[in-house]
Parts: C-alpha cells; sequence; structure tokens
C-alpha cells in the first residue's frame, strides 16, 4: 500500500468512526426524549385523574376544599419536573415540552375567543367599576359568568348551590362570605372548574370552562386553597414555578407587593432552600401568594388563602392582589376582606345576597349578623374566624395548631 492510500484508508476510517459516535448520540438522545416524555406523561397523569375524577370523589365524600388542595399540590409538583426536564435536554426538552402541552390540551381544544399567547396577559386590563359592577358592562380578559349553577353532593341532597346567577367584571374584586359549611369552597371549586354543575354554565370570558383544555385553564386562572403547599427546593424555584421566566425584579416587586419581603430575608435570599417543615401556616401562605400573584392569570381565587396571617398582613395581601390586573374572588376568613371588596356574595344555604357592604348591612340580616359579631369580636385586630357565629373557636384552634 502507498503512503498515499494508507492515508486514504486512515481518513475512512475516522470517518466510519465519527458517524457512529454521531449515531450512538442520536440514538441516545431518542432514548433519553423518549424515556423522559415517559416520566412527564406520568407527572401529568395523577393531574389529569385528580380533575377528571372530582366530582366522582366529592360524591364520596372528599371535601371540595381536600380536591382543591390535591389539584393544586399535583400541578405545582408537576412544575420543577418539568423545569428540570428542560434544563436536561436543552432545545429539545423544549421542544417535548410545548409537545407535551399540545397533546394535553387536544383533548380539549380552546373554543373560538379563548385568547392565548402573551396577547393574553391581563395587562392593562380596565377597572371594574367600584360599587355596581354590573351597571357598566367593561372590556379586556377576566369576566366571569355563572348562569343557572346548580351543584350537590349527591343528587338526593339539597344542593349546595342553587340556580346561581353571577357576573364578574374584569378587575372585579369579590368577597364571598357565609357560615362555615355555607358551600364557599364548593362556590370557588365551581368558578375554578374543578367542580362541574349538575345545571347550569360558567363562562370565562365568553368560554365554557368545560371547553378550555387543562393546560389553557391552568393559564388563565390561579386558585389558592387554604393549605399552601411549599416544595422541596430554593426559595426562587417555589416562588417562580407558576412563572418560571420571571425575572428577579420582577419576583422583587411580587415580594414587596404580597409583603414577604421579612421571610425572604429570614431564609436568606431566593437561592436560599425552602423546607416546608420550616416554615410556620403562614408563611407557607406567604410563599403560595408570590407565587399567585407572578403569573399573568386573569382570575385569581383565593380560597381563605391568607387564614393564617394576621389581619394587618391578610390586608396587605389582598389590597395587592386587588391593585394587580385581573378578577379577583376571595373567600373570606375574616369579614373584614368584605370591607375591601368591590361587591360581597353572601352565602347561606341555598339563599344567597349580592352587593356592596354598604347595601348588604341594608338588605341582609346575615350579613348584619357576620358584621356585628365581627365587631363584637374586636373588629380588625381580634376577628379570627368571623365567618359566622361558632366558627371562631374552630378557627382559632386551627391556628393554635398549625402556625
Ligand atoms: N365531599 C363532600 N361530600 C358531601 N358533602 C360535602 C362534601 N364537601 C363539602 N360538603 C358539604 O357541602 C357543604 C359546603 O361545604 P364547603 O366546604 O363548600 O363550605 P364552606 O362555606 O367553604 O365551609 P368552611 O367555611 O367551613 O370552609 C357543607 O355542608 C359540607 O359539609
Amino acid at each position: 500500500m502507498t503512503a498515499c492510500g494508507a492515508e486514504d484508508l486512515a481518513q475512512r476510517r475516522a470517518g466510519e468512526r465519527i458517524d457512529a459516535a454521531a449515531k450512538a448520540t442520536r440514538t441516545l438522545a431518542r432514548v433519553m426524549a423518549i424515556r423522559t416524555a415517559a416520566l412527564a406523561i406520568g407527572g401529568w397523569l395523577p393531574l389529569v385523574l385528580i380533575l377528571a375524577g372530582a366530582p366522582w370523589l366529592v360524591q364520596r365524600g372528599v371535601s371540595a376544599g381536600a380536591v382543591l388542595g390535591a389539584v393544586t399540590y399535583v400541578s405545582r409538583g408537576l412544575q420543577p419536573a418539568l423545569q428540570g426536564l428542560v434544563q436536561v435536554l436543552g432545545g429539545s426538552g423544549l421542544w417535548l415540552l410545548v409537545t407535551l402541552s399540545r397533546i394535553a390540551e387536544a383533548a380539549a381544544p380552546d373554543a373560538p375567543g379563548a385568547a392565548t399567547g402573551p396577547a393574553d396577559r391581563v395587562t392593562g386590563a380596565p377597572e371594574a367599576p367600584r360599587g355596581r359592577p354590573d351597571a357598566v358592562p367593561q372590556g379586556g380578559p377576566g369576566r366571569v359568568e355563572l348562569h343557572g349553577v346548580t351543584f350537590g353532593y349527591a343528587r338526593s341532597a339539597e344542593p349546595v348551590i342553587s340556580a346561581l346567577d353571577l357576573v364578574l367584571w374584569p378587575g372585579e374584586h369579590l368577597a364571598v362570605v357565609g357560615p362555615s359549611g355555607a358551600g364557599k369552597s364548593t362556590l370557588a371549586a365551581l368558578v375554578a372548574g374543578v367542580l362541574e354543575p349538575q345545571a347550569g354554565r360558567v363562562r370565562l370570558d365568553g368560554v365554557p370552562l368545560r371547553a378550555l383544555g387543562t393546560g389553557t385553564l391552568a393559564r388563565h386562572r390561579v386558585l389558592i386553597p387554604q393549605e399552601a403547599y411549599v416544595f422541596a427546593g430554593t426559595l426562587r424555584e417555589n416562588l417562580t414555578y407558576l412563572a418560571p421566566g420571571a425575572t428577579t425584579a420582577e419576583v422583587d416587586a411580587a415580594v414587596d407587593a404580597v409583603g414577604a419581603r421579612p421571610l425572604v430575608a429570614r431564609l436568606g435570599g431566593y437561592e436560599a432552600a425552602a423546607d416546608p417543615r420550616e416554615l410556620s401556616a403562614g408563611e407557607r401562605q406567604l410563599v403560595a401568594l408570590v407565587r399567585a400573584y407572578l403569573p399573568p392569570a386573569r382570575l385569581i381565587l383565593l380560597d381563605e388563602a391568607t387564614c393564617h396571617l394576621d389581619p394587618a398582613s391578610e390586608a396587605r395581601a389582598e389590597e395587592a392582589f386587588a391593585r394587580r390586573p385581573g378578577t379577583l374572588f376571595v373567600c373570606a376568613h375574616r369579614i373584614s376582606s368584605a370591607l375591601r371588596a368591590d361587591r360581597v356574595l353572601v352565602l347561606d344555604g341555598t339563599s344567597t345576597a349580592l352587593g356592596t357592604h354598604a347595601e348588604l348591612m341594608a338588605d341582609s340580616a346575615l350579613y348584619r349578623d357576620l358584621v356585628g359579631h365581627w365587631e363584637g369580636a374586636g373588629g380588625e385586630g381580634g376577628g379570627e374566624g368571623d365567618k359566622g357565629a361558632g366558627a371562631t373557636e374552630d378557627a382559632r384552634a386551627t391556628e393554635v395548631s398549625e402556625v
């Protein structure tokens, strides 16, 4: 063999080795993608199963609050796993994530008129008129409509919510009050699309909730239940996991708005580990509130999500959410929440009253009782658990045992 021929052969062999290495890399990448896809789909399953099985669960005695908590927990647990996936696979991971989201949404495609993508950020939504929001229809995203909504936990039993009509205008702040067991969490679950009414319909910006896919619904509304979940990770991961692209400036703004700065300082900054066992129930709620504040959801539902905060901290957090663009639905733990809202819905079994604080003080005996009970208990400073007579001791006991 000539020197030239030997050189050709060496080059050919080197080329073959490079081809083989490239093929092995591609095969490995495919195996990784398939394995990760299987893991990711497995991760979605609990969420899909809980959402699909919510009516079945509640019919078998699981409370609305427990279903809400489970949905929130599972969807929260999923996000860091998906972020990890993107970090491991880089661009192909992002593609896979987008594909998986599309697959999840394909089961219930967006109905016409359901806005998606960056344009549906709720910035600039017109402010709701104070006092009588139903008098002047508003534009912008965040309009919620309930028409003839009826829901009961057993078909034979009295419905908890009966033929309810309600319209929330974009940017409106509604407080829902009523005695324990009146149906506040059940209503929050219906408005959030976690429970489906047995009769009537719920629409968000004109689109029936059931026509919005799970992924779309999750982008448009954030529901924070009473039980705030914090997962083991950094504080930043916990705060931004519904808004993974949030900048430090955006996180700073949310932390300051909601009143979580002392907590961030105590833990040692955003990169410090957040151990749920070392946080009080109130601190976990602050983490959940910042998390809810950050994404551009058009509807925020707080289901007693500030019940472990002191009254001043609760007021600060609620006022921050009221200033934030988007519609705010608050199941009130203290009657003071009602004083901050544009309108108040009073639930009492199947009867309801809706109006401003002043209107309800004039028209609703139950509302007057609730306010009177709160004032009697010391107003802003001492009104824990003032959902109605009999609730105070239970609520205090809960706060003492959990905080
Ligand atoms: N899974 C269930 N099965 C049967 N009844 C249920 C279920 N979950 C809730 N209920 C009942 O439905 C009614 C409304 O409960 P819901 O939790 O919505 O009330 P609430 O006003 O949020 O109460 P609280 O202020 O104590 O949280 C109550 O009578 C409750 O016992």
